[in-house]
């Protein structure tokens, strides 16, 4: 199957009436199928609790209290509700770094996955959010939830290719990765990120990142490359790309202690993927961080 026959299949079967453009690269090709066909219950089912739908993991500490006891049959569905806060939380402090947002502003997610991020960004500032996304599944499940909460005249996910949108220059006041930075080259990124942004703009990320104090990606690194297909970058890499495009970081947070909780709770879950224990042991060893990226597009 070619690329282009990829686009009109997934169209067809999403029923979307949308024209989705052939991927840049074979790799593209690759990720956009992977994201038409994930349907992890991990992410469904924590989705369900609000109607939310995250592609990201938490922060914050697990209140011990909402969960009650591991022998109450109600539990698996406390425990699901908890790593759902948790990753909303995740989403509330991104938005916290995005600076003050008019409601006639227009916001960016680069990856917007099922388009949880652009709801609640839309839900905190009244202001429009654009969403690209390379998979047409998700593009038409986060129309499909801005439809359903009445929200589809600002908020918008689109099948496109983050390194080369069609918003006009200077269109943005803020952008923003929520742990969509692994699929493409920095420099690539930064570049279309500046481009999109107003002079004075905020661009912010979290993402994971290996860590250059440690010496190269370790073993579990890899294994999360392998997991998701995708290639996770160092904390160098970051801050070296931010500065060749115009991005000055105002706030370098390491999440990494803050997001150990989620993890271990995960790990105890039916809904554990397999992925659970390389997470824990990079960020324990030291090989990985868990990061928030701020900068001032200057
Ligand atoms: C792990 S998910 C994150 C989704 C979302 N940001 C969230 O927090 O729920 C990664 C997302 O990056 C998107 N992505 C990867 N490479 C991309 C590219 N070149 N252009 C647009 N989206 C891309 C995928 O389609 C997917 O939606
Ligand atoms: C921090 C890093 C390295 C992230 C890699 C990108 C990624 C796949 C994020 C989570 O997606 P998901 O919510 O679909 O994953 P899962 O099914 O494991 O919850
Ligand atoms: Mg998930």
């Amino acid at each position: 199957m070619t690329s282009t026959d990829l686009g009109a299949d997934v169209a067809a079967s999403a029923g979307a009436a949308m024209f989705i453009p052939a991927p840049a690269t074979p790799y593209q090709g690759d990720i956009a199928r992977y994201w038409d066909r994930e349907a992890r219950p991990v992410n469904l089912r924590l989705g369900d609790v609000d109607g939310l739908y995250h592609h990201h993991y938490g922060i914050g500490d697990i209140d011990r209290g909402a969960l009650g006891d591991p022998g109450d049959s109600t539990y698996e569905k406390k425990l699901i509700a908890e790593l759902h806060r948790l990753e909303s939380a995740q989403a509330e402090l991104l938005l916290d770094h995005l600076g003050p947002i008019e409601r006639d502003d227009t916001l960016v997610d680069a990856g917007c996955g099922r388009g949880g991020s652009m709801v609640m960004a839309h839900q905190r500032f009244g202001c429009r959010v654009e969403g690209v996304t390379l998979s047409a599944k998700q593009a038409d499940f986060a129309n499909q939830r801005a439809r359903e909460l009445g929200i589809e005249d600002h908020v918008r996910a689109r099948v496109c290719n983050m390194l080369g949108t069609p918003f006009e220059t200077g269109l943005a006041a803020a952008s923003w990765n929520n742990e969509s930075t692994m699929y493409v080259d920095l420099e690539d990124l930064f570049a279309e990120h500046s481009r999109i942004l107003a002079i004075g703009g905020r661009y912010v990320t979290i993402t994971g990142c290996w860590n250059p104090r440690y010496g190269q990606p370790s073993k579990y690194v890899s294994q999360i490359n392998a997991h998701f297909e995708c290639n996770i970058h160092s904390r160098r890499e970051y801050l070296r790309a931010m500065a060749d495009n115009r991005l000055v970081p105002q706030a370098v947070i390491d999440l990494t202690a803050a997001t150990l909780p989620y993890w271990e709770l995960r790990a105890t879950s039916a809904l554990v993927t397999g992925i659970e224990e390389a997470f824990i042991n990079s960020y324990k060893d030291g090989s990985f961080q868990y990061l928030l990226i701020a900068a001032d597009r200057v």
